[in-house]
């Protein structure tokens, strides 16, 4: 759904030059909610800019829904970006007019009719669960609530795809996990594609299908969140659950994205005469999955072949040093 290939962008100051995207790839599928997620500076909404062309990448394509946006002329290029939703950190609410007014705005620079106007920022009111405040100002509503204004102003020209520049990181943690199940929701109901940029991990555990890591204007990983988490040494399932930070010798964590079938830890015992002792563990939701995660101390002189055969298992299996 949006395709960037080889983003380069370079800001170049009096002195110095900031290379702020630098060969950067990105394939978001029709239909996922995918995170970038990195250190301010990293370059994210550099890349969310270039995404949309309100800034136009030195060098690389960006293709949305099938339209190449780097090749288009300035009217094809508009009207291209009605297909593209953005939902800002500071919500970005015109503070003279009402909520249903801030919604009807995209709506009335199309030039559609008071009517049509009308009918559609009722329905987008219900979908953002805020029908009793279409005559609210902004100053009169919370963090939270302005932010479902931001999202129900930005889906209001019906887009395909959103993009979201931290929308929560200015938010409390409920409000943030109810805006962040607010965007899964609409992702799963309209078939609505997302981009989001964050700095928090949390924001890629709840509601990311997939992710990539950004650092210095690159992607240093980049992929499905479960295929991540599957993948040995991968920096973003480091993030996303971090090893115990003090643990007994010979403790291994066992991450598994799957219920085996198979009763691994008494065959383990058994097969290769191991102790097993269980430090901790948790079940965490992770891009709508489960995904466990096992702290236990192995010991005995077959360990190593008792770690092989979970491997082989499909847990995934890190020494905690
Ligand atoms: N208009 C600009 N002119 C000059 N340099 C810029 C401009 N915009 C961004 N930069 C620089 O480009 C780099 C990437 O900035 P960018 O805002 O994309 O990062 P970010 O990851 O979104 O950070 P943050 O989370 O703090 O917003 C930074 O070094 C920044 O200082």
């Amino acid at each position: 759904m949006i395709n960037a290939e080889g983003l380069r962008k370079v800001y170049r100051l009096k002195n110095r030059e900031v290379v702020a995207l630098d060969a950067v790839d990105l394939n978001v599928r029709q239909g996922e909610v995918y995170g970038v997620v990195g250190q301010s500076g990293a370059g994210k909404s550099t890349l969310l800019r270039c995404v949309n062309l309100l800034e136009r990448p030195d060098a690389g394509r960006v293709v949305v829904d099938g339209a190449d946006l780097t090749a288009l002329s300035r009217p094809r290029l508009r009207a291209a970006r009605h297909g593209i939703g953005m939902v800002h950190q500071h919500f970005a609410l015109l503070s003279s007019r009402t909520v249903a007014a801030n919604i009807a705005f995209p709506l009335e620079i199309a030039g559609v009719g008071a009517a049509q106007r009308r009918r559609r920022v009722a329905e987008l009111l219900e979908l953002v669960g805020l029908t009793d405040k279409a005559k609210a100002y902004p100053a009169q509503l919370s963090g939270g609530q302005k932010q479902r204004v931001g999202i129900a102003r930005a889906l209001a020209p019906n887009p395909k795809v959103l993009l979201s520049d931290e929308a929560t990181s200015a938010l409390d943690p409920q409000t943030t996990a109810s805006i962040l199940g607010l965007l899964r929701d609409l992702n799963r109901e309209l078939g609505l594609t997302v981009l989001l940029i964050t700095h928090e991990m949390d924001v890629i555990k709840q509601i990311c299908d997939s992710a990539a890591i950004m650092e210095n204007g690159s992607f240093t990983e980049s992929g499905q969140v479960l295929e991540l988490l599957e993948t040995p040494g991968s920096l973003l399932a480091r993030s996303l659950f971090p090893l115990p930070a003090s643990s007994p010798p010979d403790t291994v964590t066992l991450t598994y994205t799957r219920q085996s079938d198979e009763p691994l830890m008494s065959q383990i015992t058994r097969e290769f005469d191991v102790d097993v002792n269980i430090i901790g563990g948790a079940v965490e939701e992770v891009a709508g999955h489960s995904v466990g995660r096992l702290n236990v101390r192995v010991t005995g002189p077959r360990r190593q072949a008792a770690l092989d055969h979970l491997a082989g298992h499909g847990l995934i299996v890190e020494e905690v040093r």
